[in-house]
């Protein structure tokens, strides 16, 4: 093949014919702009561009095997790469870049998890910002999970002897210093240049684990790579273990090998989504998405071609954004069985939201349930993980002692952690406060993250009277509040109730 010329290369640079460069070699795109699951719009912005590190923030290189055959128009000569179309607009300078400007407190200045949201919106691209904050509908949900910490209350204990605490927890025997881990979370690339790697290596330090997200921008051999190196840096001395978080592609054979993959890593459990078989309609990303489309000229097109979508399945809605092996919505609970014999290790429903479904799960054979409704992100008005698990303890208290029970969703508090294992959960998932501490701080401010929880849960023990948490019972929390808005059988009359 013949080696193009950038020049002519920058000519296809509209949605009639649209061209990118990716690693110095040209891809015909036109066909596959209705069908990105980011968006026509994103990538026909990149038209007749080498579009390479933008490409990067989002996606692994081996994304553009996913294009359709004969994508591949050929390698651009390198003398004239210079020609290539140069997008005019700048985005914000990434975060390392506004820290070395001293645009943002030190990290020492962090005390507290809303510290690291001011820094991060200070540092990142509108868009990412949007990315890492938006909630689905009005907000309500994510509102719902902020609001719900504080609305259960302690009953401490005084006059112990709470010189010395011990936070420690395991997560299916994996001991780590923390009850809290991080959640999974897709896309870092474009919060961090270092994306989950950098995560990982915060996490590594401080010994606190990590459940790697699906559709992260750094494949999972890239991630688990990261952990061996940052471990063997230190002796392998950290109790980190990473588990995956898993989007189960919708084809059978992809499930399968990527399952395979993920074992053969060496991650310790399977976390499954299971609230997410369609995406959310989360706001900020839909107007955002609507003013790229607008500055593109896609308006023309009228909504009905993007918003209707595409045969794509993984592209149902404009604004859709399932992610790479997003769930199938013809998943249910009979998928189990196959899934269960192919990976052998703990499994986990991520994104239980009512009791009937938690028995469901324990009777299905699963290991774990995360209470959790993807950070707000997905279904309007769903319940908060703690309100799920005051459901739990009222209508199916067995699974408590059977299934190992987490909770994530607004925890922006070490010392709230506590409420949920006094509880009976097994530990809490934190998810953007880590992220905000990546964005504006990359590794360093994960590890200050880790530690601004730890020494409100460690101030927590003391002031709630306990040294460890093998003594935290539901007798020193005060839950009247929410359950007193508790779902019972008979406030849905109209609903015949199995409970
Ligand atoms: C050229 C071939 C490309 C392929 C095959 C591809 C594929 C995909 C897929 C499968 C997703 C779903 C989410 C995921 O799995 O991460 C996605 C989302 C996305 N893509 Fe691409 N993409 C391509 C090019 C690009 C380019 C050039 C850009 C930016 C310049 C871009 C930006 C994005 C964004 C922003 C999302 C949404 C991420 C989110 O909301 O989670 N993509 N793409
Ligand atoms: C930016 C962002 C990306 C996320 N990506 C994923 C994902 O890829 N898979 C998943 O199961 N959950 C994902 N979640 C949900 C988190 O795992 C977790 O449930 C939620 O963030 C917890 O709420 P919090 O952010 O208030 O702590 C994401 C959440 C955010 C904020």
């Amino acid at each position: 093949m013949t080696a193009l010329d950038g020049a002519e290369v920058a000519k296809h640079n509209n949605k009639k014919s649209c061209w990118i460069v990716l690693d110095s070699k040209a891809y015909d795109v036109t066909t596959f702009l209705s069908e990105h699951p980011g968006g026509a719009a994103i990538m026909l912005k990149q038209a007749g561009t080498d579009a390479t590190t933008e490409f990067k923030k989002y996606h692994p290189l081996d994304y553009v095997n996913d294009l359709p055959e004969g994508s591949l128009k050929g390698a651009v000569d390198p003398n004239t790469l210079g020609q290539l179309r140069v997008l005019k607009e700048v985005e914000a300078a990434p975060a390392s870049e506004a820290n070395a400007d001293n645009k943002i407190p030190h990290v020492s200045l962090c005390v507290s998890c809303p510290d690291f949201e001011i820094a991060a919106k200070a540092v990142l691209p509108r868009k990412s910002y949007i990315y890492a904050s938006t909630s689905a509908n009005a907000g309500l949900s994510l509102k719902g999970n902020l609001e719900d910490w504080g609305r259960i209350n302690f009953r401490p204990r005084v006059m112990r002897n709470v010189g010395d605490v011990d936070t420690r927890r395991a997560i299916f025997g994996h001991s780590s210093p923390y009850p809290f881990y991080i959640s999974p979370m897709g896309t870092l690339g474009a919060i961090h240049p270092g994306a989950e790697p950098e995560l990982a290596k915060g996490v590594v330090r401080k010994g606190c684990h990590y459940v790697v997200s699906t559709a992260s921008t750094k494949s999972s051999r890239d991630i688990m790579q990261a952990f061996v190196d940052e471990q063997k840096k230190i002796k392998d001395a950290s109790p980190t273990r990473l588990f995956f978080q898993y989007y189960m592609p919708v084809d059978r054979e992809k499930a399968l090998e990527l399952m395979r993959v993920v074992k053969k890593l060496g991650y310790k459990g399977l976390w499954i989504t299971v609230d997410t078989p369609v995406l959310g309609k989360r706001t900020a990303d839909r107007v955002l998405q609507a003013e790229e489309a607008l500055a593109v000229g896609l308006e023309e097109e009228g909504t009905s071609e993007w918003e209707a979508g595409s045969e794509n399945p993984i592209a149902p809605q404009m604004g859709g954004r399932p992610q790479r092996g997003q769930l199938s919505p013809h998943t249910t609970w009979a998928d189990l069985e196959w899934i269960r014999k192919e990976w052998g290790g703990p499994i986990v429903l991520k994104g239980i939201q009512c009791a009937d479904d938690a028995r469901l799960a324990l009777e299905y054979g699963c290991d774990g349930i995360l209470l959790s409704n993807h950070g707000g992100r997905q279904l309007h008005t769903a319940p908060s993980a703690l309100m799920t698990l005051l459901e739990i303890r009222t209508y199916c208290p067995e699974v408590l002692g059977k299934l190992e029970i987490f909770l994530d969703g607004g925890l922006r508090d070490g010392s709230d952690v506590l409420k949920a294992l006094c509880l009976g959960a097994t530990a809490v998932g934190v998810g953007r406060p880590f992220m905000y501490a990546l964005a504006a701080y990359g590794a360093q401010g994960v590890e200050r993250c880790v530690d601004v929880l730890a020494e409100e849960l460690a101030t927590g023990m003391r002031l709630l009277g306990v040294t460890s948490l093998n003594q935290v019972r539901p007798d020193m929390v005060n839950a009247q509040r929410l359950l007193n808005e508790m779902w019972r059988p008979d406030s849905t009359p109209t609903v015949k109730s199995r409970l």
